[in-house]
């Protein structure tokens, strides 16, 4: 007897990361594509919208809709920050699992959706980044904040990106704060001759954001101490980088009843 294969939802399907995401989907024999939500293109098919005529799934405006229709397993989310959440309230509400890659998260957020997710026994993970690399990047930032605390980060990014810092900014910046006594970086009585020229402050440390073409997702984390310098970089050199993450995230999401923020968090 053959085993029933996940059904999933994709929103932003058309997008550069939902796009993958489809194509992700239809080479994986477990995974099933049963829908896709976009603010366009309703009733059509996203595999004739994408040119991949292998692909047969609908397009949904109404997310609600979508669910009633299809009734997925998993929602995989990438669009954009304010439209990623009210897709997660959408499928809180509907009672389904959530793969969530759209940034723009803030921890309290992520709290308020656990909350509710906790009392529905629901499955679900927000990652602001799928690659193990980009993980291992945070992880070993971490672990060095504890004797380097001086620390600015810098993520580089294609100047599509409408949000700064990136989500893997802020979240390597989180996970530093664990580790990383609390100081205020540089000189006390340094100014700024052109504002922002010193980056965003998170507790004390700097994060920059460099927007151009010919980028992908790039991010450096810098250690100073006394004469030395340790440096930290992972490169995404294309987005079918993500998808290892998208996928273990889809399978461990059927098993979980509670919301995980980090892909960390679930990784061996
Ligand atoms: N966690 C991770 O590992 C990664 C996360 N990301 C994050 O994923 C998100 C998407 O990135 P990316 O794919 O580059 O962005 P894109 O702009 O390429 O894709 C977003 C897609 O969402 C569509 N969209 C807009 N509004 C809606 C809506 N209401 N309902 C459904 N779809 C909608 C857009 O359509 P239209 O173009 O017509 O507006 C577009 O097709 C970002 O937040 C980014 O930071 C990106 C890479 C990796
Ligand atoms: O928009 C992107 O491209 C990316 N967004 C995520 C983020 O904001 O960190 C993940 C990755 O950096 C690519």
């Amino acid at each position: 007897m053959s085993e029933e294969r996940t059904k999933l939802v994709v929103a932003g399907a058309r997008g550069r990361m939902g796009s993958e995401t489809v194509k992700m989907i239809a080479r994986t024999p477990e995974f099933e594509l049963v829908g896709v939500v976009d603010h366009k293109y309703e009733g059509e098919n996203i595999g004739d919208l994408l040119n991949l005529s292998s692909i047969d799934a609908k397009v949904y405006t109404d997310i609600e809709q979508c669910f009633s229709s299809v009734k997925p397993d998993v929602l995989i989310d990438f669009t954009h920050p304010e439209i990623g959440k009210q897709h997660l309230q959408a499928a809180i509400d509907y009672g389904i699992k959530t793969v969530i890659g759209t940034s723009g998260f803030t921890s309290e957020e992520v709290e308020t959706f656990k909350k509710q997710m906790d009392e529905k026994q629901l499955g679900g993970i927000i990652a602001p980044n799928f690659a193990i690399g980009a993980v291992l990047l945070m992880k070993f930032s971490s672990m060095a904040a504890k004797y380097f605390p001086d620390i600015e980060i810098i993520e580089m990014h294609h100047d599509q990106k409408k949000d700064a810092p990136s989500g893997t900014a802020v979240k390597t910046a989180e996970l530093v704060q664990t580790n990383r006594e609390q100081k205020h970086q540089g000189h006390p009585e340094e100014k700024e001759l052109i504002p922002g020229a010193r980056g965003a402050e998170f507790d004390g440390m700097r994060i920059h954001s460099v927007r151009l073409p010919g980028l992908i997702a790039h991010q450096e984390v810098l250690l100073g101490g006394d004469g030395e310098l340790l440096t930290l970089r992972h490169d995404s050199m294309n987005r079918q980088s993500f998808m290892t993450g998208v996928a273990y995230s889809v399978r461990t999401v059927m098993t979980l009843n509670t919301l995980i923020y980090g892909l960390e968090n679930i990784l061996d």
